[in-house]
This record gives C-alpha cells, structure tokens and sequence, in this order.
C-alpha cells in the first residue's frame, strides 16, 4: 500500500443481535442468536462448512430476512430495512466487478448511484486507490489486472461509502497463498485507519487469529465461543472449540479419575486431579513434552510417523490406543517407530466433560492445590 498514509476513518456502529432466528423451510440454520459486535472492532466468524456463517452475515447486510428477533446496528433497527439503508458494506468470495467499467468507475459507481457530485467522487476515489496502491490502475478494466488487484478494488467499492459496517464472506479465499497472506496484512492496516465495525467470515483459523479483535465460532449456529485470539486459543470453551483452533489441533485423550488421579484407558497415571469421573483431556501438540531424563511420571509412546516442515516437526504416536501428536524443534526429531517418553505438564493440561465436551476450569488449579 502507499507510504503516504490518507485516511478515511468513520464513526463506527456497534451490531447487536437479539433473538434472532433463521429456518429455509424445515432446516433451522441459526435457532436463535444473541451476540453483539462491538462498535470498531475486527471480529472474525469461524465454524464449520454449513454452520450458518454467511446466513448470519446476509442477515445483517438485509440480502437476507431474519426469521424472528432484532438487528440494530448502532441505534437503529435494520432488520426490516433495505440493503441501502443499513450503513453496510459487503466483499464477497466472488467480488464481481463490471467488466465494461474501469476500475475508477467501479469505485465510484455507488457515490453515482447515491448521487454524490463528480467532483466529490473524484476525490474519495483518488483516496480510496491511494489508500489501496490502486492509482496507478485507475484507468484499467478489472480484466487487465491480477486476482489481487481486483479483490482490492472490490474493498474499494465497499470502503468509498465510508460505511459504518464492514462485512468480508470469505474475501480471500480466491487467492494463492502468498497474495493471501499480503492482503490480509492489508486489511488489518485498513481497519487501523478506517475504524469501521469489521465482521469477517473465513474457513482459515490463522486469518482469524491474526485479524481478529474477538473471534466468533459457531457450531450449528449457536455460539461455541465469543473472545480474543488469546483466549480461544489457551482457554476453548469447549472440545469443539480446542479441536478446531490450533494446526495440528489439541490432542484429545478419553481419560477417567478416580479423585486423585487421571488414568488413560489402558490404566496409567497422567495427571493428578481431584475430580472423580469420565473426562476429556485436551493437551496442544507443542506443550507435550519429550522426556529424556526418565521421569517416573513419563509416559512411554511409540511414535507411529513424523512430518519434517523444516523448523519443527510433528511426530504423532500411540499412547493407550489414542494418537498424539507433538511438535518437537528442529534437529530434536524421533525416528519413526521409535519410543517415546512424554510429559504433560499439569498447568498445560485442559479438563472437559466427558458427555457434554464443556471446559472444566480450574480442574487442575484445584486439584494441584488439594495435594499440597
Ligand atoms: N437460500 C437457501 N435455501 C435453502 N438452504 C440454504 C440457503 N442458504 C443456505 N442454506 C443452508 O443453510 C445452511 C447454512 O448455510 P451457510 O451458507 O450460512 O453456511 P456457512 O457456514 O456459510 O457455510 P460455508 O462455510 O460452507 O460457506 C446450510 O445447510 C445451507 O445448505
């Protein structure tokens, strides 16, 4: 983008919704939804293929009718509102620009619409192309430009209404990895600038850990979880949220308590924990520990294959029947068919009901404290 940084900044409208529910036919698609996206922040929709992600985004941009409840963005209610008359802007997967117009007409075309003057039009859109490095490109049409130029000027088209509300369904996800990774770059420098309420649905856990003020991830289209990168990633709500978050995700293991310790299915001790009863233990890939000083606590692993990416690697192996995978660094590899001692660290270790997959904090606080 360019050096000299203009800027566009709008006053922000915080999203709330309120009971609001959505069926096509006699599928319920979101049965019913209370969430707010606070007023100038980037939040993220993640959640399985189907889970509802671009329904709910419809909902607020007004493509589609809510079943029941309330949308308000800022003070006002939308939900029976026109797409025009809610402050929203939206970039979809498949931005289609007019092929015929070149890409100053393409960002103008809604100020046109809205009846802006040509002399104004010119000035927001020189601002908009400058913000977006797309001055120099004023003069194409969208087919004499690459697939990331013309994402950019889809971001424009959105962005030159200053809209109070941003929406992105999947943005993305047409580009190759390296444009991808520019953009999004971009993005997050224009929601500094801009400041517009940002609602940003995407299949890529690592766009939403890295733009996200807060990620939403809904399952079914209810919430699983609402909260900072930070806190998905150390606190999951629950095994759908550890499972879903983390490359490769949180290890699993089917353990049971007998009040003073855990025991893996095949009878060995892992973690002490006061808890008695059935229970799913979560663990990250890079907070299983590799033993090599022969802890009597360590547990023996038999390592089942290993993937090399260069600066670590992941080993996966057997523990009671489960598969584990570790991320070990980069020259500290086990061979293949090897055994293994692992540790895992208590203060690393996630508890979870067995039947509902809910988070049981502080299971391990407690426990640790009880033992003293
Ligand atoms: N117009 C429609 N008519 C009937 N069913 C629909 C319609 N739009 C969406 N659905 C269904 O509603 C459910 C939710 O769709 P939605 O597109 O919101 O999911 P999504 O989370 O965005 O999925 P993806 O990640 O695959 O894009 C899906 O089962 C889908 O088949």
């Amino acid at each position: 983008m360019n050096a000299i940084n203009p800027a566009i900044h709008v006053a922000a409208a915080s999203i709330r919704l309120g009971g609001v529910t959505k069926s096509y036919g006699r599928l319920t698609v979101i049965p019913r939804l209370d969430v707010e996206f606070r007023a100038g922040e980037f939040t993220v929709v993640l959640g399985p293929s189907g889970c509802g992600k671009s329904t709910l985004m419809q909902m607020i941009a007004g493509l589609e009718r809510v079943g029941g409840g309330r949308i308000v963005i800022g003070e006002r209610e939308v939900q029976d509102l026109e797409p025009k008359e809610r402050g929203c802007a939206m970039v979809f997967q498949n931005y289609a620009l007019y092929p015929h117009m070149t890409v100053f007409d393409n960002i103008a075309y809604s100020l046109r619409i809205a009846g802006v003057t040509k002399g104004e039009r010119r000035t927001r859109v020189e601002l908009v192309a400058r913000m977006l490095g797309l001055t120099d490109y004023l003069g194409r049409k969208p087919s004499q430009l690459s697939g990331g130029q013309r994402q950019r000027v889809a971001i424009g088209r959105a962005i030159v209404r200053e809209p109070a509300v941003l929406l992105f369904d999947e943005p993305l996800s047409n580009l190759d990895a390296q444009l991808r990774h520019d953009t999004r770059v971009e993005l997050a420098e224009l929601h500094r600038r801009i400041g517009a309420t940002t609602v940003f649905v995407t299949h890529d856990q690592v766009e939403a850990m890295t733009l996200a003020d807060r990620i939403l991830i809904l399952n079914k289209g209810e919430i699983e979880q609402y909260d900072t990168p930070k806190a998905i990633y150390h606190n999951p709500a629950s095994v759908f949220v550890a499972k879903f978050i983390g490359s490769p995700p949180m290890n699993i293991l089917a353990v049971s308590g007998d009040g003073s310790v855990l025991r893996l299915s095949d009878g060995r001790a892992i973690a002490k924990c006061g808890l008695k009863g059935d229970f799913q233990l979560g663990i990250r890939p890079e907070d299983v520990a590799v033993d090599h000083t022969g802890a009597a606590s360590a547990l023996k692993a038999h390592v089942r294959y290993r993937e090399d990416l260069g600066s670590h690697s992941i080993l996966a192996a057997d523990l009671a029947g489960a598969t584990v995978r570790i991320i070990t660094p980069f020259g500290s590899e086990a061979p293949e068919r090897s055994e293994l001692l692992l540790s895992f660290p208590l203060q690393r270790l996630h508890l979870f009901d067995a039947m509902t997959g809910k988070a049981i904090p502080g299971a391990f606080g407690a426990a640790t404290k009880d033992q003293k």
